[in-house]
This record gives structure tokens, C-alpha cells and sequence, in this order.
């Protein structure tokens, strides 16, 4: 047995190994140390090898997902040995010692799930490959619960970001890929083999229809598809054909602005306080997921983005469509994860009833819908999807029970009516029960022992049992009876009828069992061969409940539908942050709205104000509904036409992320560094206290430094939080610069918040207010103010820290013209092509003597 779990074990590598003995899958070795402490279950031994105790730790087959979902979390591989033998089998191979023959059959990883159990209903599963032709990247990502397939070729630069957009539940890549964590892959990494894969699982002979992917594309799809083929073995995994995803018509936004802006998840790493959980009104786990893929992928082409806020508008403006659609939807089971996982085989009856309800209401839902006058383009192009199954669902409607149960093992799927000769089967199977009621009540009146019992189990089948005590009546030789066991407190027997009904009904059971299970993989296949429809049917409601939960959002918020615009405006009338004004109204308190209007001749918005005063919130509130708008949702503002942003960049100073323990001034400025490098015209920029995390020199120089590059060179929209008010300066000199503030007034010593956006830089900084606000002791505040007026008292006399900054050349920002060069000139002139060797020889001594001079 050790030999063969060896040979299985190096297969699995540095997965677990989960070893089926019996009842159980057992791990040893080191295998059982992790799992043990991963799973908190206990440790023991098990023989020895070379003389060392062998530790070993299992689970019980029928509880393994649990623990599997247990292990997945925890970042493990799980590699399930399964016996692929009965011991009968095994014993007439090869003698009664022969060890039962087992093979793995499947490696279960992150990204390779399709158990309900082991999924989030509302969340994609992506496994991503990463491949590399030369200098260009791609991604593969599977998501073989749902079937979605999406290629997406990027430069070396843009591959976090958009693995930060998948979010994937695992990455593999064939070699270390930089900046982003990799597993290894299973090989297959190459154009060739990604071409031949593709080609062959998908049946056809070109990839033109495709979209013709480049040759990083096809390395990474190579090396998915054969890591799907390693990890589910036997077992099929639903792909729909491959996507491709042009990245140009997304809205690019980098790991660290997604962080910052909590979109689908917030600082606390949980979903709840993120943009998503604020708006998803989404009634099915389908339309959840594309909410949250729609969040982290926001669209830039205008009329994809009007077509999608075409649909929410006509939900939101007929409420009776709105609720009839979100009630049937709510209804509606998740069909993609039910495809999923039928044709990955790891299905019960359960699942085809899912479809077969699912595909129904959708229909249901279709011609609803179809009903209504002058349909959005969207929803016109979606209906034809949501249809088209009436053959399958009526064979399921026949074939299947109402409720059938998860688990085929036992029968009772298939429905009455549906096969005349199961029926039969059952009615014989029903019959021989009766039976055996009638002999249990026929044998208690015979042998007047009220106690007797016809019982089964997997033993001894059926059986007669009686009380002890009663026991020696049937022990007689011409009782009928048999004797079978005799236990502390009963005695078992057998009789000639009871052997008789049992074997007819065992075997018209067996027969209608068999019979059921070739019914259900006949309905089975009949949905692997409909799985590409049923998957554009999910895709479909998928979209609608988004826009109807879109709808549903901006009606309970008094949300307004955004006007897009191609030119970089951006015009904000009444905008409001959806997730801190949910927050301040669960306590009962009045979100502040602000107004922001940007365009070329006004761009960069300088805003001061004091601590808490809302900086913030304001900037992330206009970036937020930007993102919203783009993703085709209503905006929560009165008013708001906004351009189409490219790029959206959200920085936080340094020390607002330090309780994280994770930025520091350096990353700070690498990410500034980011910005300068990526960000266009188009782009949308939020810097907060960028520079705050030095020294005040270092910090107001850099903030200066970086103020006049977004308003001189980049000239995207920027928001610029700060308190250096020596910034404010900057003003009197960059024509699409103003200045704002947060508002806030002193009232009888305390500070009240006003939490209002108003033009012009603000009066002081109110920091000792704040602090009084946050309760530091009075002795240390009017301390505090002494010192203040001290350094004001300076400041006054020295001109303060920006003192000097008057005579700074400021438009000199461009580097000097360096001064001519006589040398580089003269052999700028040189032709060499129309030189005698002569000539060449003359230049040269001439050269030599200008380099002299
Ligand atoms: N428009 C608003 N209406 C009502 N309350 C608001 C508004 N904006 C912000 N607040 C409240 O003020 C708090 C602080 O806001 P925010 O963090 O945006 O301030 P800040 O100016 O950026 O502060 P700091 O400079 O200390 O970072 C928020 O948590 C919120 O409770």
C-alpha cells in the first residue's frame, strides 16, 4: 500500500493528498501534519516506515467537502486518490491480498471549483494563466463554474491591474511573473500548443471566429486549458468560446485606486462598506456576479454605456415592469453554476430540475418583458437569449419529479408517467413492500408474538426479529423460520416467503434504479448539448437583473441618470458618496451635497480644509460616480454630465494608510510615479495629501512639483486634497487651477463642520480644533496654541516655510535649452557615405582639434 500511495503522491507533487481507504480519505506523512492543523482534527499513526511512526489524519467521505472548502480557503491543493476498483474486483485480479487499484481523479484549487459548497454564489471564480510571447503578456481566465472564458492581451505594465480586475481565485504562469504571486502551472505555456488546444476543444479548424488571438494569448490559453485538463482529469469543465477583451474599452484602474476607492471590497477586506454591497440590489447570485465584474471593469464606449443606461431607465421608470421583473428573477435559480457543474458530472438530479425551472421562468420573465412598448435596444437584443428551450424543458418537465433530491444514489427523480416500464418497475418494487407488511402482520398472528419485526439492513437484507425471550419459538425445527443472528436482545431469522419478496423486490428496485440513472444521463447529455445556449440564456438574465437592481438603487436614493459626454468635462450637481451617506443615515444624519464642475479651462481643483472637513469623501465621491456612470448605472447627484474617463487613478497619502501597516512614503511616491507615467487628458485623477508623508520642505516641494506636472504635461482632471496652504499660491499662475475648500466656522470655541464645498482656499487649517473635537486634554490644547502662535508669529516675519518660492522661476519647469555644441554639430554635418578616404582622414584631425578647443 505504501508503494502505491508513493507512485500517487509524487503524481500529486505539493498538493494534498486525500487517500480513499473505505469510509474515509486518509493523508500521511507530512500531508497529515498540515491537514491536521489546517483542519483541527487529530493526529495519529499508522505503521511505521524506516522505523519512524507514520503520521496519518482522514476525514469522513461523506463530510470531505467541508473540509476540502476548509483546506481551498487556507491556500492548500487537494489531490483525491480514489479506489477505482471494487475489493471484489480486486480480489479476482489478484488473489485475495491484492491491494484495491486507485487513481487520482481529480485536483481540486481555487480556480477549479464548480461545488456549490465550495463557491460564493455572488462571486465569479476566475483561474487566470498568464502567458508571455517576447514582450507581450496575456491572461486566460476560466471561470469553469459559470463557463466564461475571456482572453485579455496586456503589456508588462498593465498585467497587475488587470489581474487586480479578475480578482482571480488562483493565477498560474509557467515561470515567476514580476509583481504578481503565481502558482505553478502544469506546462502547455506555448502559442502552438494554445492554438492546438483551443482548436481541438472547441471543434474548429480556425480561430478567426475568435477574434484571431495573438500569440500570447494563445501561450496563456495553452497553459489554462491544460491545467484544466490536469486538475479535472476525466471530468469535462464547461468553457464557453474565449472572449476577447479589448482592454481600450475599459476604463483602466490600477490595484492601488481600487484599494483606495473600496469597490467590490473595503479597507477592512470585507464586502460589506464597499461600493458594491452599497449598490447591489441584484435578486440572483448570476446578476451579482456581473455587478461585480461591471464594477471592476467599467466601460469607455459611449454608446455600449447608454445602451446599458437605456435598460435601467426603462426600469426605473415603470415600476410595475421593475417589480413584476425583480420578483420573477428573485424566483429564479442560478442556472450557470447548475450548468456548471452538470457538465462537469458533479451534479445531482437537483440540478437539472434547476434548469429546467430556471429556463422556464426566464422564458417567462422574456415574454413578460416582450410585452412592453418600444424596448431598449439592450433588452431587445437579450430577449431572443433568454428563450429558445422549449423542447428541453418540456422533456425535463416530464421526466422530472417536482422536487427532486439532491442525490441520485436512492431514485425518486424521475417523474411518474414518464417511462411506463420504470413505472412498472416501482409498482413491483411498491408491491413487493406491501408484501412484507403482510408477512410481518401474518407471522405476528401465527406465532401470537406482537413484538415480531420485519426489519432490513445492509447485512442480513430483510429479517424477522424477535425478543429474546420469544426466540426459542421459532428456534423449533418446523417453525417456518430460520435462524439467522442472535444478539443480547433480539434473535434475526429468515423464512422461505420473506427470501422470496425480498429477492423480487431487491431486484425490481435494482432494475428501476438502473433505469432512472440512464434517464438522467440522457437528460444529462441533452443539456451538455444545449450548454452554450443555456449559458447565453444566464448571461442574459444576468444583464437584466443588474440594470433592474441598477433601477431599484436609484429609485430608493433619488439617483439620476448621468448624461456622457466625449470631451473632459465633468459636471456634478448635487453629488453625493453612496456608501458614507448610507452610513450617516443608519445613524440618522444629513450627508452634505456637493457640487463639482471640471473642463478644460478649470481641470485642477486645489481643495484645503480642515481635518474631517470632507476632503475625502468628496473626492471619492466624484470618482465613484464617474465609475458608476460608466458602468451604466444612475449616479447619486441631482445632475451629472460626465466625459468619458479613461483612466482613473485615486491616490492616498501615505500616513491615512500607515494604521495598515502597508504604504509608506515610497510607495506612495511610486504609485505618484505611476500616475505621471499613465495618466492622459482623458483621465481622471484623485490625489490626497499626496506628499504629507515626509518632511513639510519634502512634502510641499514634491506636492508643488507634482501639481504643475498634472496641470502642465498630463492635464487630466485632478482633485487635489491638501493642507499645505502654501499650494494655494499655485493658483495666481496656472490658468486651470482654483482653489476650494471644505467649510467649516468656530461657534462659541467649538469648530462645526459643515462638511460644504466652497470656492476659494480656506482661511486656516482649524487642526487645534479638530484635536479639541477628538478630546485631547485642555492643558495640551492651549499649550498647542501658544506654540501656534509662536510659529504664526515667524511665519509673519520670515514669510514661512514657502517663503522665497515667489522668485522660484516656476514656468521654467521645462528643462533649460543646454547650450550649443560645436563638436556634435561638426559631426552632425559629416556625411561618411560621400567621403574619399582623404577627406575622412581630414575631418578626423579636424574633429580632434575642435574636442581640443
Ligand atoms: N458631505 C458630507 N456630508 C456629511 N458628512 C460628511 C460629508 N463628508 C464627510 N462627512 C463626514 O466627515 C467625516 C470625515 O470626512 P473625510 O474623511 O472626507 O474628511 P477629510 O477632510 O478628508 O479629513 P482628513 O483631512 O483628516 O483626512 C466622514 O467620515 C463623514 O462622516
Amino acid at each position: 500500500m505504501m508503494a502505491q500511495y508513493e507512485t500517487l503522491k509524487a503524481e500529486a507533487g505539493d498538493a494534498l493528498l486525500f487517500y480513499r481507504m473505505g469510509d474515509f480519505f486518509e493523508l500521511f506523512f507530512d500531508d497529515a501534519k498540515v491537514a491536521a492543523s489546517c483542519l483541527d482534527i487529530a493526529l495519529t499513526k499508522r505503521g511505521k516506515e524506516k522505523g519512524q511512526d507514520v503520521p496519518m489524519c482522514g476525514v469522513p467521505v461523506h463530510a470531505a467537502e467541508s473540509y476540502l472548502a476548509k483546506l481551498i480557503r487556507n491556500g492548500h491543493r487537494v489531490a483525491i486518490a480514489e479506489q477505482v476498483e471494487t475489493p471484489a474486483e480486486a480480489k479476482a485480479r489478484g488473489g485475495s491480498k491484492a491491494l484495491v487499484k486507485r487513481a487520482i481523479i481529480r485536483l481540486v484549487t481555487p480556480g477549479t471549483l464548480t461545488e456549490e459548497s465550495l463557491l460564493e454564489a455572488g462571486s465569479a471564480n476566475w483561474l487566470a494563466a498568464v502567458g508571455k510571447a517576447g514582450e507581450d503578456y496575456a491572461i486566460a481566465a476560466a471561470d469553469i463554474s459559470t463557463g466564461r472564458f475571456e482572453l485579455v492581451a496586456c503589456g508588462p505594465g498593465d498585467l497587475t491591474a488587470e489581474l487586480a480586475r479578475l480578482d482571480a481565485a488562483e493565477v498560474i504562469a509557467e515561470d515567476k511573473v514580476p509583481g504578481v504571486a503565481t502558482g505553478r502551472g502544469q506546462g502547455g505555456f506555448d502559442s502552438v500548443e494554445g492554438e492546438r488546444a483551443l482548436k481541438s476543444r472547441f471543434g474548429v479548424k480556425t480561430l478567426d471566429g475568435f477574434g484571431s488571438p495573438s500569440r500570447a494569448e494563445l501561450a496563456a490559453a495553452g497553459g489554462l486549458l491544460t491545467y484544466l485538463d490536469a486538475t479535472q482529469k476525466e471530468a469535462a469543465s464547461f468553457l464557453a468560446a474565449p472572449r476577447r477583451i479589448e482592454r481600450a474599452r475599459r476604463m483602466a484602474i490600477d490595484p492601488a485606486s481600487r484599494e483606495s476607492l473600496e469597490l467590490t471590497r473595503s479597507a477592512q477586506g470585507g464586502i460589506k462598506g464597499s461600493l458594491l454591497h452599497c449598490i447591489d440590489r441584484c435578486t440572483t447570485p448570476g446578476g451579482r456576479r456581473l455587478l461585480a465584474d461591471d464594477l471592476a471593469a467599467p466601460l469607455t464606449d459611449r454608446a455600449q454605456i447608454e445602451a446599458r443606461l437605456a435598460l435601467v431607465q426603462h426600469f426605473a421608470e415603470d415600476q410595475l415592469v421593475r417589480e413584476d421583473a425583480r420578483s420573477r428573477l428573485k424566483a429564479m435559480p442560478d442556472i450557470a453554476r447548475a450548468l456548471g457543474r452538470i457538465v462537469a458530472g458533479r451534479h445531482g438530479p437537483r440540478d437539472l430540475a434547476q434548469l429546467r425551472d430556471g429556463l422556464k421562468a426566464a422564458d417567462e420573465l422574456a415574454c413578460k418583458l416582450g410585452e412592453g412598448e418600444r424596448l431598449p435596444d439592450l433588452l431587445a437584443s437579450l430577449l431572443p437569449d433568454c428563450g429558445g428551450h422549449d423542447s428541453l424543458i418540456d422533456l425535463f418537465a416530464r421526466a422530472l419529479v417536482e422536487s427532486p433530491p439532491l442525490d441520485a444514489a436512492k431514485g425518486g427523480a424521475i417523474a411518474e408517467g414518464f417511462d411506463a416500464e420504470l413505472d412498472e418497475l416501482r409498482a413491483a418494487a411498491a408491491g413487493g413492500r406491501k408484501a412484507i407488511a403482510g408477512l410481518e402482520a401474518k407471522y405476528r398472528e401465527q406465532t401470537g408474538i406482537a413484538a415480531l419485526k420485519i426489519r432490513h439492513n445492509n447485512v442480513l437484507g430483510y429479517h424477522i426479529e424477535v425478543p429474546a425471550k420469544h426466540a426459542p419459538k421459532l428456534m423449533e425445527e418446523d417453525s417456518g423460520f430460520t435462524h439467522r443472528q442472535t444478539m443480547a436482545s433480539a434473535v434475526r431469522f429468515n423464512s422461505p416467503d420473506l427470501h422470496e419478496e425480498a429477492r423480487r423486490l431487491t431486484e425490481a428496485g435494482g432494475e428501476a434504479l438502473a433505469s432512472e440513472q440512464r434517464h438522467l444521463a440522457a437528460l444529462t447529455d441533452t443539456a451538455v448539448a444545449a450548454a452554450p445556449r443555456i449559458a447565453r440564456t444566464a448571461d442574459a438574465i444576468a444583464r437584466i437583473d443588474v440594470a433592474a437592481s441598477h433601477a431599484a438603487r436609484a429609485i430608493e436614493g433619488g439617483w439620476t441618470l448621468p448624461a456622457l459626454e466625449d470631451q473632459p468635462c465633468l459636471e456634478i450637481e448635487g453629488g453625493r458618496h453612496p456608501v458614507v451617506e448610507a452610513a450617516l443615515e443608519a445613524e440618522g444624519e444629513r450627508f452634505v451635497a456637493n457640487d463639482c464642475a471640471l473642463g478644460p479651462q478649470d481641470r485642477l481643483w486645489l481643495i484645503t480644509g480642515p481635518n474631517m472637513g470632507g476632503k475625502s469623501t468628496f473626492l471619492r465621491q466624484v470618482a465613484l460616480i464617474s465609475l458608476l456612470a460608466q458602468c451604466g448605472s444612475y449616479v447619486p447627484a441631482a445632475k451629472a454630465r460626465i466625459g468619458i474617463v479613461d483612466r482613473l487613478f485615486s491616490r492616498v497619502g501615505a500616513s491615512d494608510n500607515l494604521a495598515r501597516g502597508r504604504s509608506t512614503f515610497m510607495v506612495e511616491m511610486v504609485e505618484t510615479a505611476a500616475i505621471l507615467a499613465q495618466a492622459t487628458k482623458n483621465s481622471l485623477v484623485i490625489l490626497d495629501e499626496i506628499g504629507r508623508g515626509t518632511s513639510t520642505y519634502d512634502g510641499l516641494a514634491i506636492a508643488w512639483g507634482v501639481t504643475e506636472a498634472m496641470h502642465d504635461d498630463i492635464q487630466a482632471r485632478t482633485l487635489f486634497a491638501t493642507h499645505y496652504h502654501e499650494l494655494t499660491r499655485l493658483a495666481e499662475r496656472l490658468d486651470a487651477l482654483s482653489l476650494h475648500h471644505v467649510r467649516a466656522r468656530e461657534y462659541k470655541g467649538d469648530l462645526v463642520l459643515l462638511h460644504e464645498v466652497a470656492d476659494g482656499a480656506a482661511d486656516r487649517s482649524y487642526g487645534i480644533a479638530v484635536a479639541k473635537l477628538a478630546g485631547l486634554p485642555p492643558k495640551l490644547l492651549s499649550r498647542a496654541k501658544a506654540v501656534l502662535e509662536k510659529l504664526e508669529e515667524g511665519r509673519s516675519q520670515t514669510g514661512g516655510i514657502a517663503a522665497g518660492l515667489d522668485a522660484l522661476p516656476l514656468f521654467a519647469a521645462a528643462p533649460e535649452q543646454p547650450e550649443a555644441d560645436p563638436l556634435a554639430e561638426a559631426i552632425d554635418e559629416l556625411d561618411p557615405d560621400s567621403l574619399t578616404p582623404r577627406e575622412a582622414l581630414d575631418a578626423l584631425y579636424r574633429l580632434k582639434a575642435l574636442a581640443r578647443e
